[in-house]
């Protein structure tokens, strides 16, 4: 797909900067597994940050694909820049520029913006992990809020982020209303009360941003910074799936930029690497894994940037679009990234090699964001036209009710 001449200049912008200014960071940011604060604040002022947010509240009303141009370039050289960018030019952000009153949009604009925060969103628990709309966090209706109570695990950003999208079962007089999404800010260790970060989930890759239990314990948010999805709570989870899948997209976008880095990695050396006295570029076998992985490559950036120009039915990438990017686009990075450093050798095998920690920041995308297996259910359930439902009973209520309309 060819882009505009402003989306070409955009795209080499973003990689010059991923050159100066990421690349030096990367393996530093790995081996200390810190926040890069410093990264955050430089892709701040170049506006990498927020730049989906309407220029009504600041932003540069960049369209997801803008972003996804962005993303691949900074996660060529550091998944943990990429991811940064995701989360502060989707996910929750997006959930609430879409679906937020004009006081939530104006806080979480001057949180990206101003203070360069990468929203948390908070879905998954130790029991509901693909079974999402399992979750047992309960907020309860009380005078002018809501209470929340509850566990959330593998939070991305637990601890550094400020602005947090809580999914929630909405109870009102003991009676179920649906899921919705509540906004917290977090100003430090026990503000807000009952917003409490647990342990850190140390994790194999992607490891500069900390993955942390989140405790809701009585944590009150007040009717103010209740998310107002359309069609409410009934379907709130629906709704906040239609904007979760931009973050799909995004998710997608690391994965392909981590493939597409290791590929000119391979080609580096492949180059540069010689036995039998000859470059390893001159061997048949080098050069057919070089033209798969360039292959794979290109095929996941075609599915990527397809998902990130498309609508679905509600304004986001459509969701199976963004499905197929992600699966394509993770399952490609894990082969890719794995090539690559065979390719290395031992030289690749060693920790102080890019090579090694790409193979280990892969990974983690056909797990989180909706497992390969999940979003392969999404896309049969397309394909054939047909709900899919995954529980033992599930077949039986889809009976049930047909017989009931009968
Ligand atoms: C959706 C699932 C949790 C399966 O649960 P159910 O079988 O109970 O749900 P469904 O009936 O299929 O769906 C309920 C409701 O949601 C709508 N829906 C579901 N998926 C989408 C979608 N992708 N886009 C739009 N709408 C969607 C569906 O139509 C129903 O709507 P109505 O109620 O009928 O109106 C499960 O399939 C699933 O997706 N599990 C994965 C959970 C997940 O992705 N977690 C991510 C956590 S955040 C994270 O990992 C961040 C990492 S990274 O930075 O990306
Ligand atoms: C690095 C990382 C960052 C994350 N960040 C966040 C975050 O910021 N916010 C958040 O809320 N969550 C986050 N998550 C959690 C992530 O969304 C979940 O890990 C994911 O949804 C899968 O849930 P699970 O790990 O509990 O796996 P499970 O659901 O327990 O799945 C285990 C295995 O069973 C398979 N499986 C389950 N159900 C089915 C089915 N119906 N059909 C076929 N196979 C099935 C899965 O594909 C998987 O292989 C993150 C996870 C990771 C690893």
């Amino acid at each position: 797909m060819e882009l505009t001449e402003r989306e070409a200049a955009l795209k080499s912008r973003a990689r010059a900067f991923a050159e100066a200014v990421v690349a030096p960071r990367a393996a530093e940011i790995d081996r200390t597994e810190s926040y890069p604060w410093d990264l955050v604040a430089a892709l701040r002022e170049a506006g990498f940050l927020g730049m989906t947010i309407p220029e009504a509240l600041g932003g540069r009303a960049a369209s997801y694909f803008d972003a996804v141009l962005v993303i691949e370039e900074m996660a060529r050289h550091c998944a943990v820049a990429g991811r940064i960018c995701v989360e502060a030019n989707m996910g929750a952000l997006g959930a609430v520029m879409a679906y937020g009153t004009e006081d939530q949009k104006r806080l979480a604009a001057d949180l990206v913006l101003g203070e360069g925060d990468k929203p948390a969103i908070c879905i998954t628990e130790p029991e509901a992990g693909s079974a999402a709309t399992e979750m047992r966090t309960r907020a309860e209706r009380r005078q002018g809020g809501w209470v929340i109570n509850g566990r959330k695990h593998w939070i991305t950003g637990g601890g550094v982020s400020k602005l947090h999208l809580i999914f929630a079962r909405a109870v009102e007089n003991g009676v179920e209303q649906g899921i919705g999404g509540f906004i917290a800010v977090r100003r430090g260790e026990g503000d807000p009360p009952g917003l409490v970060i647990g342990p850190r989930q140390h994790a194999m890759g992607v490891r500069g941003i900390p993955e942390t239990v989140v405790e809701l314990r009585d944590l009150f948010i007040p009717d103010t910074m209740v998310l107002p999805s359309p069609g409410g709570f009934r379907r709130g989870f629906g709704a906040l799936m239609d904007a979760y899948n931009a973050q799909r997209v995004g998710a997608a976008t690391v994965a392909l930029g981590i493939a597409a880095g290791a590929l000119d990695h391979a080609i580096a050396y492949a180059r540069r690497r010689e036995q039998f006295g000859r470059p390893i570029a001159e061997f048949q076998g080098i050069q057919w894994m070089l033209a798969d992985m360039a292959v794979a490559v290109d095929a996941a950036r075609a599915m990527v940037h397809r998902a990130a120009r498309s609508r679905g039915p509600n304004g986001f990438p459509d969701p199976v679009l963004a499905a197929k990017a992600k699966i394509l686009a993770a399952e490609t990075a894990v082969k890719v990234t794995n090539d690559a450093l065979q390719i290395w050798g031992s030289a690749g095998y060693a920790r102080d090699n890019p090579m090694e920690r790409m193979v280990r920041d892969a990974r983690m995308f056909t797990i989180a964001g909706g497992t390969a297996q999940i979003l392969r259910n999404l896309v049969a359930s397309d394909l054939l036209g047909m709900k899919l439902p995954q529980t033992r009973d599930g077949w039986l209520r889809v009976a049930e009710r047909r017989a009931a309309a009968e």
